[in-house]
């Protein structure tokens, strides 16, 4: 069994007669890049914000390398919060180095985090640059380079990718990529699937409150039906309808896509076609983490955007 990295472990939230939380449990272990995923008002927020010892949970708790985290292990976190919390009239650099002395670096540690983060982040430019002067996307790249500049053994970040041109995107995604490597577990919140789908070693998908599917993008997958797609030019509309447990989803053009149920026998499907004539391409459709995102949470979609 892998190292104990970040665990939330049966953690609930209410804000008064709204439950945020309900048990809501996960682990994020040492050099892995966690996707936390989930409609508006899941709970998303209130699970990083109890991570980080901001918000106090009802129940539950939540351990670092296998201890309840505390004072000292919240130093060690590198924080993005979504409400973002820079002072708008700090200078840039200013506020690096003040971030990184507060988290325990020495002055001298602290400036050279400040000049190697910001570089690294596109914005050593806007150094003397107050943060209220900056673009909201460079505002963004210096709330990273804050999460970052005192070197941090977690990093908890919300919606880091929001609001970020795809320049931006690629340094961010290649500088979580990094910090993972490194060993440090790394936990993220977006609603940007496809780049969740591309980056992350495992995903947590969220609805009201907990924990409905946790896995590698090819685990959450494998719980799926599985959908084929036929190109069979001269097979007449209808070809599929009545084999065993397919349900035919559609077709465009020569192509027919279909889904098997219990017992169906994708061999079946592959002669059917045939029969026809010629079968040009028979193959799996691998459902998007878009579609498997529909399925899990479209159940109970009114009731999460009415929060
Ligand atoms: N301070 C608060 N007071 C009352 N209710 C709150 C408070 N903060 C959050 N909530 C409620 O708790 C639930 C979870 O909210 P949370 O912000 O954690 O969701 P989220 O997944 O981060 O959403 P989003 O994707 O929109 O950022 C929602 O129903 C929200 O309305």
């Amino acid at each position: 069994m892998s190292e104990p990295g970040l665990e939330i472990d049966a953690v609930s939230k209410r804000y008064g007669a709204v439950v945020a939380l309900e048990k809501m449990t996960f682990d994020v272990r040492p050099g892995e890049l966690f996707g936390f995923v989930g409609s508006n008002g899941a709970g998303k927020t209130t699970t990083m914000r109890i991570a980080l010892g901001v918000l106090s949970a009802d129940a539950g708790e939540v351990r670092y390398a296998g201890e309840p985290v505390n004072y000292e292990t919240r130093r060690h976190i590198g924080y993005m919060p979504e409400e973002r919390g820079l002072y708008p009239k700090m200078k840039v650099g200013e506020q690096l180095t003040y971030l990184a002395r507060l988290h325990g670096m020495s002055a001298s540690d602290a400036k050279a985090s400040t000049e190697r983060w910001t570089e690294r982040l596109g914005v050593a430019a806007r150094r003397d640059s107050e943060v209220q002067a900056l673009s909201l996307g460079n505002q963004q790249r210096v709330q990273l380079a804050a999460a970052l500049v005192h070197e941090p053994r977690i990093l908890v970040l919300d919606e880091p990718f929001s609001g970020l041109d795809p320049v931006a995107v690629d340094v961010m995604s290649a500088v979580l990529r990094e910090k993972a490597a490194t060993g440090v577990p790394v936990v993220f919140s977006s609603h940007q699937l496809d780049l969740v789908e591309r980056l992350c070693d495992r995903i947590g998908i969220v609805r009201s409150g907990r924990m409905e599917a946790c896995g590698s993008v090819a685990e959450l997958r494998s719980g799926g039906a599985v959908r084929l797609l036929v190109d069979a030019p001269e097979a007449a509309d209808g070809w599929a309808a009545g084999l065993p447990g397919v349900t035919v989803l559609g077709r465009e053009g020569a192509v027919t896509e279909v889904e098997l149920g219990d017992g169906a026998d994708d061999q079946a499907v592959l002669r059917a076609a045939l029969a026809t004539g010629p079968v040009r391409e028979f193959s799996r459709k691998l459902p998007s983490l878009t579609d498997l995102f529909r399925s899990v949470v479209s159940e109970h979609q009114t009731q999460e955007t009415a929060a």
